[in-house]
């Protein structure tokens, strides 16, 4: 008999999924405190959550049984994931089932934005009767910008279109055809801010959207634009919207999410230009069922050992197949992600080729690992290593896996190769035995690095003073440099420098080093 215990209301359409399996037992206890979960965990192989239970390290090494956490709704911010993973535990999510209702609750929010609906009626309640401080704007011929073209940034595209807005879209795996196919404008983020009379934000919530929208963004805009945030708090840069609200750039804004939830301290609340609602996007009826339904099936499946499609975590591998690649997944995972945080560009294709040992062995979970790194840095931790090659070939991304036998050199290699609209891009990885992992070529070039830590990564032409330049202005911003390798073809050539430095660098520090002479690139990399 599999235990499973529901630790926040969710929808008893789903749950049913459960009852009627006859080897599942659930239940339910909601709104418990971590040190009570923590008492009784130990009992359960799955853990069923939506968002209010915060699923920690400490619930994660007490579920001594657990094989699989559920999570009814897309963002599994509310889950330690990497203490999930280190525990071999799955985390599932239910990604598709909130989408329409969280667009629709974007839109009501843009409509609220625009016509000061809620302080309208505020007033009113209140016992005046004020026609002349609520005049709105149309939403006719206004340009609403789109950041993040996922399910729900397509479906408030739909919904603007059919009220005569034009859309504007910005998302780094927004492909020509599908801006075609939607009838949007695909455009960059300074574009967007530039042009639009309404901005949306509709990505997660990762290192790269972290205060996208903040001061310099909003100093571009034009006065009197309209924010809204229904995606992750931490988004926009909310003091930064603050201070564009009382200096006249931001006319209205409307929230669901924040940067700590309850927004108890956040100034922003108590603006009366500010709409502001407790993180309801999921909250309809229609989606609660959906993503409950969704997620019991997945529930069902990893339990009883179906094949399941929506971890986002870990592959699910026979024993044999696990034991040989083992070594290989998290370098695999390490160059997918240095490559990530080098590309820039519209990724068009992930050439992964494996040579040696490998070429003797299933590489496929390899690919996987190496397609979820590159791709998990932009699109959050929903792409996993089972959807990975799905998510790739969704956004038109060609993908090929190639053995090329015997290697000169190495006894095992990985080499990656991606194409962007821009550049190509490749990095190539070994395991020696007894050293671990090591990254032997960047671009055509030899190094041995360690891929581990902050890296930074400079494309230069060969030339005297570049590297003590960068050495400098490093070290007189108390940076220091644990190990540095320099790779050129030929002298005087485009040459290229890999530094691990013993903490990150910042934006302005970046900029520095961009602007030396002769550095063609720099990018920074944690691994
Ligand atoms: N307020 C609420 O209650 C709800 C909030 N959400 C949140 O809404 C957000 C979007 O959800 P979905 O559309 O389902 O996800 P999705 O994965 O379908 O779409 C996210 C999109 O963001 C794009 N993206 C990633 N990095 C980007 C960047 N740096 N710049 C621009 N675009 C970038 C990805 O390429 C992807 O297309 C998520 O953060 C999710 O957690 C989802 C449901 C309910
Ligand atoms: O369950 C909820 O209400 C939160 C939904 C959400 O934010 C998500 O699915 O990402």
């Amino acid at each position: 008999m599999f235990k499973v215990l529901v630790a926040d209301p969710i929808s008893e359409l789903g749950l049913q999924k459960l009852y009627e399996h006859p080897d599942i037992q659930v239940d339910i206890q909601t709104g418990l405190p971590e040190a009570e979960i923590i008492a009784i965990i130990d009992q359960y192989d799955a853990l069923l959550v939506r968002s209010q239970t915060k699923v920690t390290a400490s619930i994660i090494q007490a579920g001594k049984k657990l094989r699989v956490i559920g999570r009814a709704g897309v963002g599994v911010d509310n889950i330690d994931v990497p203490a999930a993973t280190k525990a071999g535990i799955i985390v599932m999510n239910a990604p598709d089932g909130n989408t329409i209702s969280t667009a629709e609750l974007t839109f009501a929010m843009i409509m609220a934005s625009a016509r000061k609906i809620p302080q309208a009626h505020q007033k009113l309640k209140n016992g005046t009767w004020d026609r002349k401080s609520f005049v709105g704007v149309e939403l006719r011929n206004k340009v609403l910008g789109i950041i993040g073209f996922g399910r729900i940034g397509t479906e408030v595209a739909k919904r603007a279109q059919a009220f005569g807005m034009k859309v504007m879209a910005y998302d780094p795996f927004m492909t020509p055809e599908k801006a075609e196919e939607v009838g949007v404008q695909a455009a960059s983020v300074n574009e967007i801010v530039e042009a639009a009379d309404f901005i949306t934000v509709h990505t997660p919530l990762t290192k790269d959207t972290k205060h996208m929208i903040s001061t310099p963004q909003f100093a571009k805009m034009k006065r009197g634009v309209r924010i809204i945030n229904c995606a992750r708090g931490g988004i926009i840069d909310e003091a930064a919207l603050f201070e564009a609200i009382q200096n006249g750039i931001v006319a209205n804004a409307a929230l669901d999410v924040y940067e700590q939830e309850p927004p108890t301290d956040s100034p922003l609340v108590g603006l009366e230009q500010v709409v502001v609602t407790p993180h309801l996007g999921a909250s309809t009826e229609e989606a609660q069922i959906n993503v409950a339904i969704d997620v019991a099936e997945e529930l069902v499946n990893v339990l009883t050992e179906q094949p399941f499609k929506n971890a986002v975590n870990l592959p699910s591998l026979p024993q044999e197949v696990l034991k040989s690649v083992q070594p290989y997944l998290e370098l695999g995972e390490k160059l997918g992600l240095l490559l990530a945080q080098r590309i820039r560009g519209r990724v068009q294709s992930i050439k992964c080729s494996y040579a040696g040992d490998l070429s003797k062995i299933s590489v496929s979970p390899i690919t996987r690992t190496l397609l979820k790194g590159i791709l998990s840095y932009h699109y959050g931790e929903e792409v996993n290593y089972i959807n990975a090659p799905l998510f790739a070939e969704e956004q038109k991304i060609q993908t090929s896996e190639i053995k090329s036998g015997k290697h000169k050199v190495f006894t095992n290699l990985i080499h990656v190769e991606v194409t962007t609209d821009e550049q190509v891009y490749s990095v190539a990885g070994t395991l020696f035995n007894g050293l671990g992992p090591k990254i032997v070529s960047l671009d055509g070039f030899t190094i041995d690095a360690n891929p581990t830590g902050t890296m930074l990564i400079t494309e230069h032409t060969d030339t005297p003073g570049i590297i003590g330049q960068v050495g400098t202005i490093l070290g007189t911003s108390d940076i220091n440099i644990g190990s540095m390798q320099v790779g050129r073809k030929e002298e005087g050539g485009l040459a290229v420098m890999v530094l691990g430095i013993d903490k990150p660098i910042s934006v302005e520090l970046l900029h520095l080093l961009r602007n030396i002479r002769g550095i063609h690139s720099v990018s920074e990399v944690n691994l």
